[in-house]
């Protein structure tokens, strides 16, 4: 039960506490355990120049901004000792490095943590004949790639990054710039192995790629071989949404699930055994990950929404899936229903992480709003699904992870 619909305390609470609207921010204030600040940043203006498909610009670049918002929190979470990542620095912005609130920091461990099991589970022991592959949508700065090709012998994964052109780009430019980036991903630039644009938004290698791509823009019509070049449409795939469709409509959020699940790993035709007919139906095993808010109806819900409002920013899907319920029947909509679940961080918090590892994190720094911390857990949800496809065995690492009862 929640007792009180106290925001985290740097959430402006009524709109004479917020910036004057010339300020407001790049990357804005969302109850997002990644984006919760000490601080406000410098602002940037937002314009009401549509792109070509009549999404304003300005809309675009906060949505855009929130990666910084992102690698700061992790940074944050990284330099006090919560997670080991050699490579969230490089990703960063220069001289962006904040310390994040210790509620803060232990949201990005959990979920960070939480996620890299579920991706552990899927990919199983190294096995270089049972290739996988991995997509992630707005993957912005994100390090997972660099940590898991790492500690790989060798990559038996195909990993995609998908993100606007502006972000992609960025994240080439440091890994061009960061010898320990591309010895992580085993790439030698100057070998012809890796190629990237000429915009410089677009990196493609034997095992890793990654495409400047508007979500919004794809579409049932769209040619896989141009939107996506390198995907492989028969292996073992699974999609990560690490708060990335929250920012898309209801409807075009759907489109993207479905572009995937029905389009680009739809049921594909194989010459029969006989030869020259075709038979349909053999699917690739696909599962889905999303980390997202929920709960935007109790009162800290309801404070959270409003202060977003405030600044002009709408989580489109937040009501529509509102509850872990939701969220398992919006997977089970798409198709994935060889098996759902979906988790609060505060759930994750007490289920997941090991009592040892709970008294090395607590003493990383001192968190005395424990009840501040479980409500901002509870807003926040892992939900995952899948569907077995031309190989049942594929999500069997999934298959006995502890889920939460509907609440
Ligand atoms: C909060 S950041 C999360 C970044 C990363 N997934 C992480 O968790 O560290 C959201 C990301 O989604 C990307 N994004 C949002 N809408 C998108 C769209 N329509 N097309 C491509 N990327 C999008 C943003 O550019 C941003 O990089």
């Amino acid at each position: 039960m929640y007792i009180s619909a106290t925001p985290p305390r740097d959430y402006p609470t009524t709109s004479s506490e917020l910036p004057p609207p010339h300020s407001f921010m790049a990357a804005p204030q969302i109850p997002n355990l990644n984006t919760l600040r000490r601080g406000r940043g410098p602002g940037r203006g937002t314009g009401r120049v549509e792109n070509g498909r009549g999404h304003p610009i300005g809309k675009d670049r906060v949505v855009q901004g929130t990666d910084n918002d992102a690698s700061v929190s992790r940074m944050s979470a990284v330099e006090l000792g919560y997670l080991n990542d050699p490579y969230a620095a490089a990703l960063t912005p220069p001289g962006s490095a904040t310390r994040r609130f210790p509620i803060i920091n232990r949201g990005t461990y959990v979920r960070t943590t939480a996620i890299d099991q579920l991706v552990a589970r899927f990919l199983g022991s190294y096995s270089p004949k049972s290739k996988k592959q991995i997509v992630s949508l707005g993957a912005g700065s994100d390090t997972r790639i660099f940590r898991l090709f790492s500690t790989r012998q060798s990559p038996d994964i195909i990993y995609h990054e998908l993100d606007f052109a502006v972000n992609t780009a960025t994240k080439i430019r440091a890994i061009r710039s960061t010898p320990s980036l591309q010895q992580a991903l085993g790439l030698d630039p100057s070998g012809d192995s890796v190629t990237v644009s000429e915009a410089g938004d677009a990196l493609h290698s034997p095992s890793y790629h990654i495409h400047p791509l508007d979500l919004r823009s794809v579409s049932a019509d769209s040619s896989l071989s141009e939107t996506l070049p390198g995907v492989d449409r028969k292996l073992p795939t699974l999609l990560i949404s690490e708060c990335c469709l929250i920012y898309l409509s209801p409807t075009e959020a759907t489109q993207v699930v479905s572009f995937f699940t029905e389009h680009v790993f739809g049921p594909s035709s194989k010459p029969t055994a006989a030869g020259g007919d075709t038979q349909e139906g053999l699917q690739a095993p696909l599962g889905l990950i999303l980390y997202e808010p929920i709960r935007p109806n109790d009162p800290f819900g309801r404070t959270m929404v409003s202060n977003l409002a405030a600044r002009g920013i709408q989580l489109q899907t937040l009501h529509k899936y509102a509850s872990l319920e939701a969220q398992r029947s919006r997977l089970r909509e798409h198709k994935l229903d060889s098996g759902q679940a979906a988790v609060d961080i505060d759930f994750i918090w007490d289920h997941w992480v090991s009592e040892e590892e709970k008294e090395r994190v607590a003493s990383l720094e001192m968190l005395d709003e424990i009840e501040e911390w479980r409500l901002l857990a509870q807003h926040y949800c892992i939900a995952w699904g899948w569907r077995d496809g031309s190989d049942a065995s594929a999500f069997d690492g999934w298959k006995a992870i502890e889920a939460q009862p509907d609440i």
